[in-house]
């Protein structure tokens, strides 16, 4: 056990999926995993284990932004035996060549956080996502005929955020998307040595306004979560 996790060593499979909303932890465990448990619930963040056709995968929610993402992820690797962290997330894209309900794969991710420049002094690391995960992803996107992008992503501290400015620096600068935990997972799984990727649905477009309906995000939700699946189901 650790102070946020309360599951029992081996309860947890080499491979966790990480949405940010908990009860999508649970959605996915009830509806995409055979013989699912919940493993650990501690304030209520629950993680679940079970089978995707045979495959022994975990889903764990991470809560909101670098700081909660972090906490989770390092337990999971250092304490759980974890090796493959993928977050499946949502974000808002700041590019008309991106569009709603398009999954975004996060090649690399820039962020306003500080932790990196913490966990790495003197140093501007670049923080990227594992290639093995990222090819099988881009492979069952492929096959799965997903409209998909890789490249930087944007990890920002603030949802709210007082400067509109930075939407044009993202957009000259190539961000496909912005959202809060990308660049804090990918700082943790250099630290101790694991796999991350992080893999978004765009559910908001910050120029244009539009945003997805509840029915849209769900549908989204279910085509990343089959994704996923299948980009891992033949990991080791
Ligand atoms: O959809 P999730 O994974 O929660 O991610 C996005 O949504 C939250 C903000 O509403 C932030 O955590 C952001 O990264
Ligand atoms: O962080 C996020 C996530 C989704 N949509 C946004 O606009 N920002």
């Amino acid at each position: 056990m650790t102070p946020h996790i309360n599951a029992q060593s081996g309860d947890f499979a080499k491979t966790v999926l990480m949405p940010g909303d908990p009860l999508r932890a649970k959605y996915i465990a009830e509806n995409f995993l055979e013989n699912a448990r919940l493993v650990t619930d501690v304030r209520n963040m629950f993680g679940y284990t079970g089978e995707y056709q045979g495959k022994r995968i975990s889903v764990m929610g991470s809560g909101m932004g670098v700081p909660s993402i972090s906490i989770y992820a390092k337990e999971l690797i250092t304490d759980f035996g974890v090796e493959n962290i993928i977050r499946i997330g949502s974000c808002g894209a700041v590019s008309e060549k991106i569009k709603l309900m398009d999954v975004v794969m996060a090649m690399g991710a820039s962020t306003d956080s500080a932790v990196n420049r913490t966990r790495f002094p003197q140093t501007d690391f670049a923080m990227i996502a594992d290639f093995g995960l990222l090819r099988r992803a881009a492979d069952a996107a492929e096959k799965l005929g997903a409209s998909y992008h890789v490249g930087n992503l944007y990890s920002s501290d603030l949802f709210y955020s007082p400067d509109e400015s930075r939407y044009d620096f993202m957009e000259k600068y190539g961000m496909l998307g912005v959202e809060m935990e990308a660049a804090g997972l990918y700082g943790v799984a250099t630290e101790f040595g694991a796999r991350a990727l992080a893999m978004m649905t765009v559910t908001d477009h910050l120029r244009l306004g539009q945003h997805l309906t509840a029915e849209e995000r769900q549908q989204t939700l279910n085509d990343m979560i089959k994704l996923t699946l299948e980009a891992v189901k033949d990991l080791d």
